[in-house]
């Protein structure tokens, strides 16, 4: 898959579809140190034949498609690079030929698991960062996604602070519906946070399933912990096995820490007094005293849905997204 075919040219880079882009991602993450030493320089499958033009089996750094450093859209010190996901560095990416601006992000092949490429080629939807493509270059898995110019949820309340309520509400729904699509399908994100949201002009999508499990029972037994601690839920934290509810409760810390700057707990229990903070979710979650003291009853109400601690009685994407919150009266009503 992906070496010399497709495209009719002499590279390993062909257009092909998203069974192709898993038997290459497939075939590569299965060769030992050894098999990749014999690789071509080149190799690839590209989903999105409208906007990556692949040129005689190429698709070349430096030649078809430009890498460079995000320019912030905040002022903060960003070193250019986006943060690190779950297992790479994600630049900004451009079709020489198209114009097209993508995010790449660089996998280490030592590093790279399938469950990265699978869920985002096999599951499409509006609100999840689209794959476009992905790519060998010496030893480096290239993934070519969707790009939210905007930057994360992160970078945008590290550099404006505290979210207001109405823009909190827009993200919360995006966000939602995503979950609702990928939980319709038994896909557990697993690391719902505000990193791994990312800005467009007119809507806002998840990113890095380095995480992602899809459940084939009802409740998954996970073998290690997975997620972020500050966003897990007290079923997480006791690893006696979950289901979709977690990606909930995760969206509830996400929103407190859309609403205050901060994510639950730290203010309260401060990190450096508090190495992990396992014990104290199994404790005390859900963290509703750090919610922002100007919030909204409706959306307080939301919150404690969201965040219920036992996970049969919280509320599913779907309940959620007809919650009164989302829903408020216009002002002029
Ligand atoms: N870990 C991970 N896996 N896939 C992605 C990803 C896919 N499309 C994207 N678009 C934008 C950004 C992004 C994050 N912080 C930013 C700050 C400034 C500008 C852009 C960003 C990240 C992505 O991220």
């Amino acid at each position: 898959a992906g070496g010399g075919g497709g495209g009719g040219g002499v590279g390993g880079v062909k257009y092909g579809k998203v069974s192709d882009l898993l038997d290459f991602v497939n075939l590569v993450s299965d060769m030992s140190p050894a098999e990749r030493q014999h690789l071509p320089e080149e190799m690839g499958v590209v989903l999105n034949k409208k906007e990556m033009a692949v040129k005689s089996g190429h698709y070349r750094i430096n030649r078809e498609v430009v890498l460079f450093p995000w320019t912030l859209t905040y002022k903060n010190p960003g070193c250019g690079l986006v943060p690190k996901g779950s297992f790479g560095k994600v630049h900004l990416a451009q079709d020489t030929k198209t114009r097209k601006r993508m995010a790449c992000k660089l996998i280490p092949l030592e590093n790279f698991r399938v469950a990265d490429v699978e869920i985002q080629a096999k599951f499409r939807h509006e609100n999840v960062a689209e794959l476009y493509g992905a790519l060998l270059w010496d030893q480096k898995l290239h993934l070519f996604m969707e790009a939210g110019e905007g930057g994360s949820v992160l970078e945008k309340v590290d550099s404006c602070g505290p979210m207001r309520e109405f823009e909190i509400i827009w993200v919360t729904q995006q966000v939602l519906r995503g979950l609702e699509y990928l939980h319709s399908h038994n896909v557990i994100h697993h690391d719902i946070k505000p990193s791994n949201i990312v800005l467009m002009s007119d809507k806002a999508v998840l990113v890095d399933f380095g995480l992602t499990v899809q459940m084939t029972e009802e409740t998954y037994i996970p073998r290690d912990l997975r997620g972020t601690e500050m966003y897990m839920s007290p079923e997480v934290v006791l690893c006696r096995g979950h289901d979709t509810k977690i990606d909930l409760y995760s969206l509830g810390a996400t929103i407190i820490h859309m609403q205050t700057g901060s994510p639950p707990w730290v203010t309260r229990f401060p990190r450096t007094a508090y190495p992990s903070y396992l014990y104290i979710i199994h404790k005390l979650a859900p963290p509703l005293e750090d919610v922002a003291e100007d919030c909204s009853p409706a959306v307080r109400s939301f919150l404690a849905r969201a965040m219920e601690p036992n996970p049969a009685l919280r509320a599913s994407a779907t309940e959620l997204l007809a919650h009164e919150a989302l829903h408020p009266p216009r002002e002029d009503q």
